[in-house]
């Protein structure tokens, strides 16, 4: 069985007063789930977070971590550091990242390299943008960032990996992919796995859905068999909002 998972993806989002107010709300809340739930605050909260949320059954994750062990990359922060404060999970390859940051499939395969070497665990962002699904490259675009990134792994790097699947299109927009496009979409990412390692490996990984997942849409779209969650934007950002998310797998 694989682990559900509900990742709410901060972003560049909530100063240190902002982020205690927040997780206050969601300590006060939090529901008995099946679901892993997990937070990822801007580094700077990274320390408030695992304080306020020792012992709870939310995880904090980093949102970014460079592929060196450490030097000369001002403003950049490594693995070890993450590490060294008690964060186990980073996300790599968000779009933005790649959009703004010039984050590439070699520099992600890197990064995911590192992480992978460090011990932790992976949340890999990856989607195609909106013409190439107008023009009908999506699976091939997908397939690309999985191979270029991830393929050259060895298969037991698998079990620290999560995949999230993030259409561009529906990330910030409003706009999100259909429960049978999200599904149509996992279950080719499953069968890429499957090729390139193998059945178990593929059936064991989960695979998340982002892009305008709210507590409307959840439900549907995480009722779908290779829909395993989601990695949350916006409606992470308020508390209500993201725990009517995590309580979708109720
Ligand atoms: O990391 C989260 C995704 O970018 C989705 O963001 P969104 O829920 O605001 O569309």
């Amino acid at each position: 069985m694989r682990t559900k998972i509900v990742a709410g993806n901060w972003k560049m989002n909530l100063n240190a007063g902002q982020t205690q107010t927040l997780l206050q709300e969601l300590i006060s809340q939090l529901p008995q789930t099946s679901a892993a739930v997990m937070v990822a605050p801007p580094f700077v909260n990274l320390p408030q977070a695992l304080s306020q949320l020792q012992g709870l059954p939310v995880e904090v994750v980093a949102q970014n971590m460079h592929y060196a062990d450490s030097g000369a990359f001002t403003g950049e922060i490594s693995a070890d550091m993450l590490v060294s404060i008690g964060v186990k999970t980073v996300i790599l390859g968000h779009s933005e990242r790649r959009a703004y940051f010039g984050e590439d499939d070699g520099m992600l395969a890197k990064k995911v390299a590192k992480a992978v070497e460090k011990g932790m665990k992976v949340i890999f962002c990856f989607g195609e943008e909106l013409p190439d699904r107008y023009e009908g490259r999506h699976f091939e675009v997908v397939q690309r960032q999985l191979r270029n990134a991830l393929f050259a792994l060895p298969e037991g790097a698998w079990r620290q990996l999560i995949l999230a699947y993030e259409p561009v299109w529906a990330i910030g927009t409003g706009e999100t992919a259909s429960p049978e496009q999200a599904q149509e979409m996992h279950a080719f990412i499953r069968e890429q796995v499957a090729g390139a390692y193998s059945r178990p490996v593929a059936d064991a990984v989960s695979i998340l859905y982002g892009g305008s997942v709210k507590p409307g849409n959840a439900a549907e779209i995480f009722s779908k068999p290779d829909v395993d969650g989601g990695l949350i934007g916006g409606a992470s950002l308020v508390a209500t909002d993201f725990l009517a998310i995590v309580n979708a797998f109720r």
